[in-house]
């Protein structure tokens, strides 16, 4: 049955919101990963409810962790995190979620038995090979390079060297587990550059904040002693990513878009919004109480390496359409194993509604032209739907296929969508 379509609503006026945002994606799932490892019961605050998030907290519970959800809302939850021993018989379903795809396998090589994994068709084609081939050297077995596959412990941990250009996840997921590994893990990357490197940093600060010990220093190389992961009590930063749609409202109506409690300092990729909005035209402010976005109406194209920020690129490749100078978005050749081939899916929906996007070898290049209304397809990616949504603020007659997909991350996007049109100037 084609998924039903949702017409893109057009702002008619500046639009005036703030727009508080749920927890991040990638800190809930690595939270609740190091809450299930730690030596002692935790608490992971303002943990975001989401698809991914409860495909992460559903594998830690199937491996033997209690998870008690209390203060629950639309925006969050806090979870009392029970660590138990890693149990094996589970079966994982990972939806198309790379943090649970890439992040959990690690710790089901710890458990007493197998564990098989598995998820949406289109993770079965996201790259895996790297990762569970790392598992092996380290003395797991698995019986495939891809989902779906069986694991089975036990994992003794050492050295190994895979290629990461793929996805930094290949790197975060050994990571996050390898304190709970005999021998710790020694990690080196031979390859392309590896993308997302603040996801890596973001990894590594929260497992030093849980005790455990990293070296960093040598570039490539990720070396964690073996050890005691403390519990942790900890609440969870807004995602910064997920603003960005909200905050290209800004610069679409020439309005003024607020997110409270937008950190001051972070590893989250989404805090290069700053810059990149900035350079696109905007007026970018921090204040105590988060950060204001204020357009003009005209927007600017730009010439951008994403590579550390790929997850950005689908709202800014929106915009890019928009503009009136052309942009060149380079270093996210690696998008292409995301949740749909993002570079191939942009060019076509952007093209389909009259744009003029083209792929290159390692991104994109989008140059200005009359955009019309027309379906705006989502692939099963919540930020292609919600790039759909950003041009449709633009251009009447925009209709986004599957805008519930955008509960992956954010289940509330098409009620705070309108809720920010609502606010709208007369
Ligand atoms: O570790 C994480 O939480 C993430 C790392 C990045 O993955 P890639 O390195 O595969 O781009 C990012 O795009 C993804 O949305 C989340
Ligand atoms: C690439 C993304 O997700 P995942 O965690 O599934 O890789 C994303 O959210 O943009």
């Amino acid at each position: 049955m084609p998924a039903p379509l949702w017409p893109a609503p057009t702002a008619s006026a500046p639009v005036t919101a703030t727009v508080p945002l749920p927890g991040s994606k990638s800190v809930t799932n690595r939270a609740l990963l190091l809450a299930a490892l730690a030596d002692g019961p935790g608490t992971v605050r303002q943990a975001l409810r989401s698809r991914d998030a409860d495909l992460m907290a559903a594998a830690m519970r199937a491996l033997g962790t209690g998870l008690t959800p209390s203060n629950e809302s639309t925006s969050g939850v806090d979870w009392q995190v029970t660590p138990g021993p890693v149990r094996g018989g589970a079966h994982i379903d990972v939806g198309l979620a790379g943090t649970v795809m890439r992040f959990v396998p690690p710790m089901a090589a710890l458990a007493d038995g197998e564990v098989f994994f598995d998820g949406d068709p289109h993770a079965r084609t996201r790259p895996m090979g790297q990762i569970l081939g790392a598992l092996r050297t380290l003395g797991a077995e698995v019986d495939n390079d891809a989902l779906p596959f069986t694991i089975r412990g036990p994992i003794t941990g050492g050295e190994v060297t895979i290629d990461a250009s793929a996805s930094s996840q290949l790197i975060s997921g050994l990571l996050l587990t390898a304190a709970r590994f005999e021998k710790g893990v020694t990690i080196r990357h031979e390859g392309a550059p590896v993308p997302s490197m603040p996801h890596i940093e973001m990894t590594v600060q929260m497992l030093r904040a849980a005790g455990v010990r990293v070296d960093d220093g040598e570039p490539d190389v990720w070396r964690v002693e073996p050890g005691p992961i403390a519990a942790m009590d900890l609440v969870v930063e807004p995602d910064l990513s997920n603003a960005a749609p909200f905050l290209s409202a800004a610069l679409i109506t020439g309005g003024t878009v607020s997110i409270p409690g937008w950190p001051a300092r972070t590893t989250q990729p989404g805090d290069e919004l700053r810059p990149l909005l900035t350079a696109m035209g905007a007026t970018v402010t921090m204040t105590g109480e988060g950060l204001t976005v204020t357009g003009t109406g005209e927007i600017a194209g730009i010439d951008a390496d994403l590579h550390e920020v790929g997850e950005l690129t689908p709202t800014i490749a929106a915009l890019a359409a928009l503009a009136t100078s052309p942009s060149t978005l380079r270093g996210i050749a690696h998008l292409r194993g995301h949740e749909t081939d993002r570079l191939a899916a942009l060019v076509t929906e952007i093209n389909r509604l009259g744009g003029d996007a083209e792929e290159t070898a390692d991104g994109l290049v989008v140059r200005p032209a009359k955009l019309h209304g027309g379906t705006f397809h989502s692939y099963a990616d919540h930020r292609m739907a919600t790039a759909g949504a950003v041009i449709g603020l633009a251009v009447p007659g925009v209709q986004v296929e599957d805008i519930a997909t955008t509960g992956k991350t954010l289940p509330e996007f098409a009620r705070m969508w309108a809720e920010m049109l609502g606010s709208e100037r007369p």
